[in-house]
């Protein structure tokens, strides 16, 4: 488990294009050493705002998207297209509007008659386990990078607090009954796949998120607190911006965009 560094940018629209110029420079990197990259999205309004200054970036067209597998941290189990999906707002922010190979996408099921929750998410969990290495020593391929959001009670992807998802230890991805947040029903990465990945990038923005954040830095428990739980192999990095930064310590931050 690595030890979170913390960067504070200075407003939400700051804080996206940062995340896109690192996602940038970061898969172009993975794909310069190992051919491909793999890269882990989140729903949320700070991780959708990041992929679509990604889309509206010159430097996107430094990235291979042939060489780019894309899959989600979680998903609301709903019908395709459904807005509330983060599929659908992914799509709309980014990836309709770049050259990403279908097969590269590796959305988790939608809703259709005939297939429950936990269903949609053994077949995620499947298809995680098929694209993991022996080297990943994980049940998925360890991520470039997970992007996450935070919630205002401290889950990440659909971890929430004290639910089963976060005592899971061998599945790479459960169904989510009676999340407290709707819709109810999801698909989860758990916390085996979360921290497989090599860096672990947690976003936060605006002031509904500053306990939260205070609370992941601190050392309180994942099962109370998932975000607490939330870190890379390599490289841990809250990505803020100064509402949601507003609550920790000044020596934890490091200030990107005064
Ligand atoms: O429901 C979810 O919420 C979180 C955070 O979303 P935000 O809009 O408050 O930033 C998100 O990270 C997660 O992927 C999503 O399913």
């Amino acid at each position: 488990m690595t030890t979170p560094e913390v960067l504070v940018h200075r407003d939400q629209a700051t804080l996206a294009a940062a995340v896109a110029a690192r996602l940038v420079t970061r898969i172009v990197d993975a794909q310069s050493a190992s051919g491909y990259a793999t890269l882990c999205l989140t729903g949320g309004r700070i991780g959708t705002a990041s992929l679509a200054a990604l889309a509206a970036s010159p430097a996107r067209d430094a990235i291979d998207w042939s060489a780019l597998h894309l899959w989600w941290g979680d998903e609301r189990f709903l019908p395709a297209g459904d807005p509330e999906r983060n599929e659908t707002g992914a799509r709309e922010a980014l990836l309709d509007h770049v050259p990403i190979p279908a097969e590269n996408i590796h959305a988790v099921a939608a809703q259709v008659p005939g297939l429950d929750v936990d269903e949609a998410a053994a077949r995620y969990a499947d298809d995680l386990l098929r694209a993991s290495r022996p080297e990943d020593h994980a049940p998925v391929p360890s991520f470039d990078v997970c992007l996450l959001g935070i919630g205002e009670d401290g889950h990440v992807a659909s971890l929430f607090p004290q639910q089963p998802a976060v005592h899971e230890t061998e599945r790479g991805a459960v169904g989510v009954h009676g999340a407290p947040k709707p819709p109810p029903e999801r698909v989860t990465l758990t916390f085996p796949a979360i921290t497989a990945s090599r860096e672990v990038w947690i976003l936060g923005s605006g002031a509904g998120k500053a306990d939260s954040v205070r609370l992941a830095l601190s050392d309180a428990g994942r099962i109370q607190l998932p975000a607490a739980g939330a870190r890379g192999r390599e490289r841990t990095l809250f990505l803020l911006d100064e509402d949601a930064a507003a609550s920790i310590p000044t020596k934890l931050r490091r200030l990107a965009s005064p």
